[in-house]
């Protein structure tokens, strides 16, 4: 079979809470059914014509960035921050460095009260960010203001509680209206997919869905086939947080997935250091999706600035050991 699915060891809450947060939500949606329908057929948004060479907003889809990298041989560096850590106007130039550092697409996440998918380093952000007193709304119209100045596509994070507290419908024309590309939502319950990818598409938003190591194959192919963008494979069963060596099953995942799909799979959880980088491109991902490490480059300086400097030089270092 594809995919085994590993029970969660007794004596690692983080697998539980990742694994069960990826698969609908563990407890809270422990009663649902849910059926591999949910997922329909396959996506790809496709957005107007590409433009011939990255240009400053210009930026097209997450799907068509990932093809015109893969015609070129390249892989995707997506860093992820963390919105309003650790104000908003940091965050606006942030997105401005690294775009000019070679980022791909940049996921930045909506702060969140409850991030129980996260570990310590990307929890604290998101505290720092609500404390400094970030909202959904700060960070849709600083987005509306920074987005036109990017060359590359902005997917934008959240968790499913503040996206139904403001209505799907309400919180898709919100995002596109703010120039985002691209959604993620880790804790979207599988069952809520088909209707909320739906009110994506409305608005050419590219819905990315998540698979882990525990995934069984046949949910994996049905969450491959309706991703849009690409495919976000989690390296490991955890929560977000630099570890020591990336997942050696990843090699393999990655060859699961790609027996039965196209799309650029991208990886994600645990990436840190440049050797990460080469030994997962090598594998052959699409992509890296950096965070906590990212994260840490901002929460860890003693000013804004140095933070903004130092932002700068760890993306380029990743950016550089990528093919
Ligand atoms: O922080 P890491 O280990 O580098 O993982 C990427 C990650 O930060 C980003 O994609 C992300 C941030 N929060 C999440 C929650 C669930 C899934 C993914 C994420």
């Amino acid at each position: 079979m594809a995919f085994t699915v590993k029970a969660s060891s007794p004596s690692s809450p983080a697998t539980t809470r990742l694994t069960g947060a990826l698969h609908g939500g563990a407890a809270r949606v422990a009663a649902r059914k849910l059926p591999a329908a949910a997922v329909a057929a396959s996506l790809t948004l496709d957005r107007a014509p590409a433009p011939a060479g990255a240009e400053r907003g210009m930026s097209s889809s997450v799907s068509r960035t990932m093809s015109r990298l893969r015609e070129k041989g390249k892989a995707a560096f997506i860093p992820y921050i963390t919105a309003g850590d650790p104000d908003m106007g940091t965050t606006a130039e942030a997105l401005r460095v690294l775009d000019a550092c070679g980022a791909d697409v940049i996921e930045l996440g909506v702060p969140f009260s409850d991030p129980y998918t996260d570990g310590p380093v990307i929890q604290a952000s998101a505290a720092r960010a609500l404390a400094a007193g970030a909202t959904m709304d700060g960070v849709m119209s600083m987005l509306a203001e920074v987005t036109p100045e990017l060359s590359c596509p902005v997917v934008l994070f959240s968790y499913f509680g503040p996206i139904v507290r403001r209505g799907p419908a309400n919180f898709t024309a919100a995002a596109k209206e703010a120039g985002v590309q691209g959604l993620i939502v880790p804790d979207l319950p599988y069952v809520e997919t088909s209707t909320f990818r739906s009110e994506a598409i409305k608005n050419n938003l590219e819905l990315v869905l998540l698979t882990t190591p525990a995934t069984p194959a046949d949910r994996m192919k049905a969450i491959t086939a309706a991703s849009g963008g690409f495919v976000y494979l989690v390296s490991v069963n955890g929560v977000t947080g630099s570890i020591q060596n990336v997942n050696p099953r990843v090699e393999h995942l990655l060859q699961e997935i790609k027996q039965v799909t196209d799309k650029a799979v991208c990886v994600g959880f645990g990436i840190s250091t440049p050797d990460h980088v080469r030994q997962i491109a090598d594998w052959g991902a699409d992509g890296v999706i950096i965070g906590s490490a990212m994260v840490r480059q901002l929460g860890e300086a003693a000013s804004p600035k140095q933070g903004l400097k130092r932002l700068e030089k760890y993306a380029r270092s990743l950016k550089d050991a990528l093919p």
